[in-house]
């Protein structure tokens, strides 16, 4: 990212991106001398090695219309605070009675990128290779994970995702069962236990659930969460201070591993290949693995076939997407939770229900939603009802009802290529039918939460490696060919006009 552009991460309810040209000069409502004391509260709930790792280095730079700004050194170090304690910020902020409603995060022009890890994710990758070949020149700094249990390497488990509360609905009920068995710590039955499904629908809250109550009921065993981002940089810090034995040491010594978000790893020749042995060594000892993902084995792209080989020998779970009963019941149970914060405040009936209805995407967006409501609600003194939920809520909302669907992408691309639907999806190969459906596949692929199976059946019964095609093929040629690029913005601006 050029230096000046900024990085906007949203927390929870407001992900999205854009671009500010303005150079920090604006006015601060919040002082410094606040923020000082915001992180007080913030090193109590992140802990000690977060706090030191993220919140430290952040520089606060304005609060301006609620949007409270942050400069940092990278835009990884932006989404990774972002992503892991953004919540916690918004709210410590809030609570100290600061009228906030978002957080951004800007790439600052001038400081040193002293702390900041690989700049995108990928660079990470490619400081591997660097390294290996001897010409590394800076050391990506892993994010935090804290000894568990002597030095046993783990990202520190959130006390909030237990059991106890994991809403339990139709579409995740198998997960659950699935989780609940491995926690009891009986002999290893399905290794690896595979759970996948889109973004923020429980993933995470689940391992870490398995994860205490492992804890809970076997304490001998030794357990490690991760996510398949620290994996790699794990692995890289042992490459690096040559402590290769050590770490395949280490990993092959858990009773139980857990690795989080694993097509993280995709693409990444040599943590794959790490990865590849830690796995066979742990299932060759009987020790349980579970991993999770944002998609079936099968459909994670650049993932090597002998890693998809293991992770589909084992059982793999769908996690699907919320239904409205499970909605209702999630924000039933965090409207709960988050009593204790705001004693105060005054539900009006129905506001829950509303909010069920109205956003469908996914449970970290209804639950940034509800905890912003909830802080605006105490900060006006009136009581929630849906009329302030709709002013408070706009954008969620307004994005809420914008969901593409697949016929909706097929209709829009005939009229742009002036072919029929049939043709769309039926069996002829002549290129003026072949790219539009390729197109349409890649939008439907990017536009949509649905899985590629979902896509092929939509296209004629084709088959997700069919899917899986076509949406890399307008991957390449998008680079390569101008017209196409073209075709697919105004495609994309129109459907999400
Ligand atoms: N069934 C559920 N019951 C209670 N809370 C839930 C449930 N599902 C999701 N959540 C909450 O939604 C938020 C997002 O969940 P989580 O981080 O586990 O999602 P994820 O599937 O791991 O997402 P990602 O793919 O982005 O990592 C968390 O705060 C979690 O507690």
């Amino acid at each position: 990212m050029a230096a000046g552009t900024v990085a906007t991460v949203g927390v929870g309810w407001s992900l999205h991106s854009s671009w500010n040209e303005n150079d920090n000069a604006g006015q601060c409502d919040m002082t410094n001398e606040t923020w000082g004391l915001v992180r007080q509260e913030l090193l109590k709930t992140v802990g000690k090695n977060n706090y030191v790792n993220w919140i430290e280095p952040l520089e606060f730079d304005r609060l301006e219309d609620g949007v409270a700004t942050f400069n940092v050194t990278s835009t990884f170090v932006g989404n990774w605070v972002s992503r892991n304690f953004g919540d916690s910020i918004l709210n410590e902020i809030a609570k100290a009675g600061e009228p906030v409603r978002r957080i951004e995060f800007t790439v600052a022009k001038t400081r040193a990128p002293a702390r900041a890890a690989a700049d995108a994710t990928g660079a990470a990758d490619a400081e591997l290779d660097r390294m290996i070949k001897g010409t590394s020149t800076s050391a990506p700094e892993a994010p935090a994970v804290h000894a568990q249990d002597d030095d046993l390497p783990g990202a520190d488990l959130d006390p909030r995702f237990t059991f106890d509360s994991f809403v339990v609905g139709k579409p995740n009920e198998l997960a659950h069962a699935a989780g609940r068995r491995v926690a009891e710590g009986g002999p290893v039955t399905f290794n690896p236990l595979f759970l996948y499904g889109g973004v923020g629908l429980g993933k995470t809250h689940l391992m870490h659930a398995i994860a205490w109550e492992l804890r809970r009921r076997k304490p001998e065993l030794r357990v490690v969460y991760l996510s398949a981002e620290q994996f790699m940089y794990r692995f890289i810090q042992a490459l690096r201070g040559s402590q290769m034995i050590d770490f395949k040491q280490l990993f092959r010594s858990v009773d139980v591993l857990m690795v989080d978000d694993v097509q993280f790893i995709a693409g990444k020749d040599s943590t794959q290949e790490e990865f590849f042995h830690t796995f066979n060594a742990l299932v060759d000892q009987r020790s349980q693995i579970i991993i999770s993902a944002d998609r079936a084995p099968g459909e994670i792209e650049k993932m090597e076939a002998r890693i998809v080989s293991r992770l589909q020998s084992g059982l793999v779970v769908d996690v699907h997407p919320t239904t409205y009963e499970l909605r209702l019941g999630i924000l039933q149970q965090k409207a709960e939770q988050f009593r204790p914060q705001f004693p105060d405040l005054r539900l009006a009936d129905g506001v829950l229900e509303f909010l069920a209805h109205r956003i469908t995407s996914n449970v970290r967006v209804l639950e940034g939603a509800l905890m912003r409501l909830f802080a605006f609600g105490s900060l006006v003194g009136r009581p929630v009802d849906i009329p302030m939920t709709q002013e408070c809520l706009v954008d969620i909302l307004r994005q809420s009802d914008r969901k593409t669907t697949i016929d909706e992408i097929q209709r829009k691309v005939c009229d742009h290529y002036n072919i029929r639907i049939s043709d769309l999806v039926g069996p002829k190969r002549t290129r003026i039918f072949a790219r539009p459906r390729q197109i349409a596949m890649y939008l439907c692929k990017h536009m949509t939460q649905r899985s590629l199976p979902e896509i092929g059946r939509k296209f004629g019964g084709r088959d997700h490696t069919t899917i899986m095609h076509g949406v890399k093929k307008i991957e390449e040629l998008k680079s390569q060919d101008s017209q196409i690029a073209e075709d697919l913005e105004m495609l994309r601006r129109a459907l999400e006009a």
